[in-house]
């Protein structure tokens, strides 16, 4: 029986479903054209969610997804997940960005040119029966100065097919460097309002966000040549529709071309429509045959390897975690989720820090991962109500107020490599670390003492006054109430005259054979817990 269900929201190529098919572990469910309430009823029983850009994943489809442990996004641009109440969830969402970037590029080009020369007008006059040549009198793009917004992996194909067409191409984004603007021979503008000044036609390739609602505002439209053409082909939104209708009115902006709306699909009566000059398309941007058997392929796989084996590529909202990295950082990754739970069992409430060193080689590592991992561990072994995991993690310790600092040291003095972790609160630190023996994570320090330990299991650990006779009663104690035991690492610490002892049984001990030994004379503190 399958282990995991996936549902494919939204139409991707069978090719994409039947990768997804083929791993025995997951039952595919193919259910497009779904309404929100539709949705909301079955999510559910799903695991795994296929989408491109008309699902909406909303905060309610959170809630009602118990089950949820994905989401592959079949394209780029994930404005239609709520990117918040995924992370909040525990749900990584993955897209998959470069499969349709040629294929954008290729529609937002089209756009423009048809734009250009009346394309869809003088189509429509032409097999209206009507020889029509003097109204459709276009311009070159040859000369012209072009505005690309966004230039990541759509504007930088752009750009190289307006330079073929012979424009200035002058571009804005604020991760575009000097050198990378030489390289691609375009103009780099130090604002989008630099660039778009003085422009003859300015195309879009950037996400949707709150920054960038509206980016094409009135005055930024204004500042462009008279007789401007548009293109937007990236989101709806970045456009302020109302502003752009209002300077094709006053004859400013020449045209228009949209691939995409605020409102997907838009209202028949959309003021823009009644526009002399303008190009629209359904979302057509990723919309060929390469485009969708590239991402239906590869989100197929994504999600496949994520439920199957836990990698993560192209995570949106966390750090990727491919099968090379998966391989070198797994060991530490059980270290650190151990300890993290550990300090959870032993350590106090409400702590204020988490502080992670890592010494030795570890350090050389993506620590930023295993840290995440330690958080993780230490916030599934104490916050109860949410279910915590490496998504929401971070999160979660934010809402708590907890901070999170990480150090590395390139030699560890004492061990090969440790990993050492502490719950800081007021002026206390608590600090538990571990190491490799061989092949195998030992937990090794607990609380000021040194010890020598598994890092998985049921450990019964006692805090004594050290005196003769303590680790003598725990044994037949623990005989008398049938827990065999496994292991056990005692620890004095002479000057405090403390021991503390980490047994590690094969079984629960029984509550009546704790409540015994707390009751000892000399027993301070009796935990039992599983790693
Ligand atoms: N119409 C369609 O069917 C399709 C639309 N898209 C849209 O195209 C957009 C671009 O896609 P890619 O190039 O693959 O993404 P990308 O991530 O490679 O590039 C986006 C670029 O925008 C830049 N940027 C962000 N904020 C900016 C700002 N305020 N001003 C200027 N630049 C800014 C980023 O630094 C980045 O370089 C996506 O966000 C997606 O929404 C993508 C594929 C198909
Ligand atoms: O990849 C993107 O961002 C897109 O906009 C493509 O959307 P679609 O998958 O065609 O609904």
């Amino acid at each position: 029986m399958a282990t995991y269900r996936v549902l494919v929201s939204d139409p991707i190529s069978e090719k994409g479903v039947d990768a997804l098919r083929t791993a025995p572990e997951i039952q595919v469910d193919v259910n497009t054209g779904l309404k929100p309430d539709e949705l909301l009823a079955i999510i559910g029983d799903y695991h795994g969610l296929v989408v491109r850009s008309q699902t909406k994943v909303t905060p309610e489809v959170f809630a009602a997804a118990k089950n949820l442990k994905a989401i592959g996004r079949a394209g780029v641009g994930v404005d239609n997940i709520d990117r918040n109440a995924a992370t909040d969830h525990g749900v990584v969402v993955m897209n998959t960005p470069s499969g349709n970037t040629i294929s954008t590029a290729e529609h937002a080009f089209t756009l423009m040119l048809s734009l250009a020369r009346n394309i869809p007008q003088a189509h429509a006059t032409v097999i209206a029966g009507k020889w029509d040549r003097k109204s459709f009198e276009g311009v070159e793009m040859n000369g012209k100065r072009l505005a690309i917004l966004g230039m990541g992996r759509i504007g930088t194909e752009f750009a190289k097919r307006a330079q073929a067409f012979g424009m200035h191409v002058v571009a804005y984004d604020p991760f575009l460097t000097a050198a990378r603007a030489q390289g691609l021979k375009v103009e780099l503008a130090e604002t989008a309002d630099l660039a778009l000044a003085g422009a003859d036609v300015v195309t879009l390739h950037i996400p949707l966000t709150d920054e960038t609602n509206h980016i094409l505002n009135k005055a930024r439209l204004s500042s462009m040549n008279k007789g401007a053409l548009v293109v937007n082909c990236a989101r709806g939104g970045l456009v302020d529709e109302a502003a752009a209708k209002e300077l094709l009115d006053s004859g400013h902006l020449a045209g228009i071309a949209l691939d995409v709306y605020e409102v997907e699909p838009p209202p028949a009566d959309h003021p823009l429509f009644a526009a002399k000059k303008a190009v629209f398309t359904p979302h057509l941007g990723a919309s060929t045959a390469e485009a969708q058997e590239n991402v239906g392929i590869e989100v197929a796989y994504q999600l496949k390897d994520f439920l199957v084996s836990g990698e993560i590529r192209n995570a949106v909202n966390m750090p990727n975690l491919d099968a090379k990295t998966l391989e070198s950082v797994g060991p530490y990754l059980n270290l650190a989720t151990a300890l993290g739970k550990l300090l959870a069992k032993i350590g106090p409430g409400q702590v204020d820090a988490l502080r992670v060193s890592y010494l030795g080689p570890v350090s050389e590592l993506d620590t930023q991962l295993v840290t995440r991992t330690v958080l993780t561990g230490y916030l599934s072994g104490a916050h109860h109500e949410a279910q915590v995991n490496l998504v929401n993690a971070p999160a979660v310790a934010k809402a708590l107020g907890l901070q999170i600092t990480e150090s590395t040291v390139a030699i560890a003095t004492n061990w090969t490599e440790l990993i050492e972790v502490s719950a800081v609160k007021g002026g206390e630190t608590f600090t538990v670390a571990g190491t490799f023996f061989g092949n195998a994570p030992r937990i090794v320090h607990i609380l000021g003492h040194n010890v020598e330990t598994n890092t998985s299991g049921q450990f019964l650990f006692v805090e004594n006054d050290d005196r003769p006779g303590v680790v003598g009663l725990l044994g037949s104690s623990l005989g008398t109430a049938g827990v065999n035991i496994a292991n056990m690492s005692l620890s004095r610490n002479k000057s405090l005259s403390r021991a503390v002892t980490v047994i590690e049984v094969d079984s629960e001990p029984p509550v009546s054979l704790l409540e015994t030994l707390r009751a000892t004379p000399g027993i301070l503190r009796v935990l039992s817990f599983g790693l």
